[in-house]
């Protein structure tokens, strides 16, 4: 089922939460909120989902305008981060649930419930759970078990606030791929928030970065990140290092018009010389300060040189370990030593401002 969400207003107290929204989630994508802390992405969710009532705007399922629909007509299903599994029940009672709760009309038969939940089971690959009960599960396969009893209502719309939080690195990751995949296989369109832009990155269909209740960008991973819409999105997606360009001023001298250019930590090369002139490519003076490697990449960081007013500021520049391990005993870099960085791609933005 699509979604269309239509001027969506929504503030508490003096706090716009939700600024004039406007976002299309064609049926069966898998699409992620994503934004810091506070960005208005757990509140988008809750007027999806029918718990939080918007103060202006609409919101359109499968084209019918479903904003004052209740909750329990909305057909969604939810996993939140702490999403509370039955304690006193087994796995596949809590599983069966949402079809056990249905008014007797509707409610499948007992044999028709055993094949739906052990079907579920199966797909998020617990069956052999069944029995046991939540305490005596991890909280990796407590999620996959929410996301077996969100699914068994067959909702037509699923929506999870970020599912993965309470876990560690390890299983946070393992359950991405999990989701993609399980998405792959029901393709029942999602939505999902979260504040990693990794998760969001490696999971969703298209993401949409959220700000200060604004969507900043709409995209797939790769234009979001390769073609950043605005600076918070490209600086929100990745660590990168900030030049301040030229500055015109414009007739009459009432504003300043700058420009900021950002370059990408693996998007910097280490040149023991400056790059012959006409060479393309910007490239900028720098003494190494330290390295730290983590894993398998090398973070260098710089300061640069010089006698502008960035003369002094730091530069990061990430390489492979085994690169730089290769490239430090070409070059003998160590602390102290004089390189020039070259920007393989630079983005830039315009920053238009009042003079002072
Ligand atoms: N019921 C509420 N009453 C008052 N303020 C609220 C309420 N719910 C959310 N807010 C405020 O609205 C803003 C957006 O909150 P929201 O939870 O939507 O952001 P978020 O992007 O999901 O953040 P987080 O990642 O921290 O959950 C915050 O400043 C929050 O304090």
């Amino acid at each position: 089922m699509s979604i269309e969400v239509r001027n969506l207003q929504k503030a508490f107290g003096k706090t716009v939460v939700c600024d004039h929204l406007n976002l299309d989630i064609p049926a069966g994508e898998l699409v992620a909120l994503l934004g810091p802390s506070g960005s208005g992405k757990t509140t988008l969710l809750r007027i999806l989902a029918g718990l939080e009532v918007p103060d202006a705007g609409s919101v359109l399922f499968h084209g019918e305008d479903a904003t004052s629909t209740d909750v329990r007509d909305r057909n969604v299903g939810f996993v939140f981060q702490h999403y509370a599994l039955f304690g006193h029940m087994t796995i596949f009672e809590n599983v069966a649930f949402g079809l056990r709760v249905r008014p007797k009309a509707t409610r499948p038969s007992e044999a028709e419930i055993k094949s739906k939940v052990t079907q579920l089971l199966k797909l998020v690959q617990l069956d052999w759970l069944a029995d046991r009960y939540p305490h005596q599960l991890s909280g990796g396969q407590r999620q996959r078990i929410a996301l077996a009893r969100a699914l068994a209502v067959e909702p037509k719309v699923l929506l999870l606030d970020e599912p993965f939080g309470a876990l560690d690195a390890k299983v946070r990751k393992e359950l991405r791929r999990w989701l993609r995949r399980l998405h792959d296989e029901v393709h029942v369109t999602s939505v999902f928030v979260t504040h990693d832009q990794e998760e969001a990155m490696e999971v969703a269909d298209r993401i949409v970065v959220m700000n200060e209740g604004r969507i900043e960008q709409v995209g797939t991973p790769d234009e979001v990140y390769d073609h950043p819409a605005t600076p918070f999105v490209l600086q929100f997606l990745g660590d990168v290092n900030l030049f301040h360009g030229r500055t015109e001023h414009t007739p009459g001298g009432a504003a300043v018009k700058g420009e900021t250019v950002y370059v990408r930590p693996h998007e910097l090369e280490i040149l023991a010389e400056a790059p012959a002139p006409g060479e393309a490519g910007e490239a900028w003076p720098a003494t190494l300060s330290q390295t730290l490697t983590v894993g398998p990449h090398t973070r260098i960081e710089f300061q640069r040189e010089g006698s502008g007013g960035e003369a002094g500021s730091y530069l990061d520049v990430e390489l492979p370990r085994s690169e730089y391990t290769a490239l430090r005993e070409r070059l003998s870099l160590q602390r102290g030593s004089r390189v020039w960085l070259r920007a393989r791609r630079v983005t830039r933005f315009e920053v238009g401002q009042r003079a002072a």
